[in-house]
């Protein structure tokens, strides 16, 4: 596997922490500062030049670029920008690399981009381009790319670049929330905490990523939580037109939110909305394990209404003794703690022998971690699939 170029520009030794930064890596973050105030414009010119000198790339991406813009090129920059972090950039690129497979990317496709890259880069980073910095930027992509090409060629050989899966069940939970169960066309192996990139029939290219809301079963069906959002015309699709025959597309399983079932630690889970749907799966992992570990779970919802899986969840705490649920309800609350998720897992801790999982609308993440550190929860226990970190920067088109 190609490794990170470190200061020498040869294999990485990388940035542990504490360490200074390479003189790479502060190149590179000098020409993103530099860019930093005009990205929308250093976006939209990478994307012209991409799709005016690359035409036939341009069908690889969803038709409205809206959602597209801050995505390949944001991604791009944000992997660029923790060059030195060796160990989280390099299994980040694996994972990108390998997603990237349901896109029809291509080896060949690299050079295109990176040559569009460096193009943006030098017009809008006038103060730092030149030998230097491109030299940076040159040694950066082609790690990035190397990383990626090799996860995807070695990926081909043992999983399929999407799966085909048929909706065989669809229910309305609240006007806008639908629980959609699907059949794969073939095995589809992942853990609970986990999710993936769907793609509808109806809106081509589009895709958007989804929790999976149960535990990997028996009979292989998979279970997704989908909230109808004012513009996803995505979730829109799945919740008010998709029935039971239609067929959409899966990229592979990605996400780290799962659980290590050799500690013996308690698991704090807070989820928000339809963030309780990996929830759901963790408590099902957990059961599945059959060990007693203490499992604490607060759902939170802005009204009782919208509390769509209670009923669920205070069932598996009936059949299982080390389950404790709290709901945790923002306005006009008639049950469970009146406030939002962060104030009740504050009142309800302090939390020192937990691990954390969060999962939820990133605001709520945000305010959560906060909480979760003030309870006693070191930083490095807490797991999320918050889009503000590198493992989720989106870096892939359409994702
Ligand atoms: N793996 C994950 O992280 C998953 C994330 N989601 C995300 O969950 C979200 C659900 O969205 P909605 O239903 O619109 O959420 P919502 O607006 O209904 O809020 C859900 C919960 O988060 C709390 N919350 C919202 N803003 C907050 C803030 N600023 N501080 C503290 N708490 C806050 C609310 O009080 C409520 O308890 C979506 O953004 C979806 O992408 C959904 C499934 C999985």
């Amino acid at each position: 596997m190609t490794a990170i170029p470190a200061e020498d520009g040869t294999a990485a030794a990388g940035f542990q922490q504490g360490r200074r930064p390479s003189p790479d890596a502060v190149v590179i973050r000098r020409t993103l500062a530099e860019i930093e105030p005009a990205a929308d414009e250093v976006t939209s010119y990478f994307y012209a030049l991409l799709f005016v000198n690359h035409p036939y790339l341009r069908q690889m991406f969803p038709p409205a670029m809206d959602a597209q813009r801050d995505r390949l090129f944001g991604a791009l920059l944000k992997a660029a920008e923790h060059i030195d972090d060796t160990v989280t950039l390099t299994d980040y690129l694996m994972q990108l690399g390998r997603g990237h497979r349901k896109y029809g990317t291509r080896a060949t496709h690299y050079p295109a981009v990176g040559e569009c890259l460096m193009a943006a880069l030098e017009r809008f980073a006038p103060r730092t381009w030149g030998q230097e910095a491109e030299a940076a930027w040159v040694r950066a992509y082609t790690a990035i790319s190397q990383i990626m090409i090799d996860a995807a060629a070695d990926d081909e050989l043992r999983a399929p670049a999407w799966w085909q899966a048929e909706i065989v069940a669809h229910e309305a939970r609240t006007s806008d929330v639908a629980v959609v169960t699907v059949r794969p066309d073939q095995p589809y192996p992942y853990r609970a905490g986990q999710y993936a990139a769907m793609e509808t029939p109806w809106w081509p290219r589009e895709w958007r990523q989804y929790s999976f809301a149960c535990s990997p079963r028996p009979d292989g069906l998979l279970m997704f939580h989908v909230k109808a959002v004012p513009a996803g015309w995505v979730s829109r699709a799945l919740v008010h037109r998709a029935q039971c025959g239609d067929v959409i597309r899966l990229g592979p399983p990605e996400g780290a939110m799962t659980i290590d079932h050799t500690s013996d630690s308690g698991l704090l889970c807070v989820g928000g909305s339809t963030g309780i749907a990996p929830i759901k799966a963790l408590v099902e992992d957990v059961a599945e394990r059959g060990r007693q570990r203490r499992m604490e779970v607060f759902f939170g919802a802005n009204r009782d209404t919208d509390l769509y899986e209670l009923d669920t969840f205070l069932e598996l705490e009936r059949r299982h003794p080390w389950l404790s649920v709290r709901p945790v309800v923002a306005q006009y609350a008639t049950r469970g703690f009146a406030g939002q998720l962060p104030e009740a897992v504050k009142e309800y801790g302090p939390w020192p022998e937990f691990d954390g999982y969060l999962s939820g609308p990133p605001q709520m993440i945000r305010h959560s971690v906060a909480a979760l550190v003030s309870a006693g929860i070191e930083e490095r226990r807490i797991r999320h699939d918050f889009t503000g970190t590198l493992a989720a920067a989106g870096m892939s088109p359409g994702a």
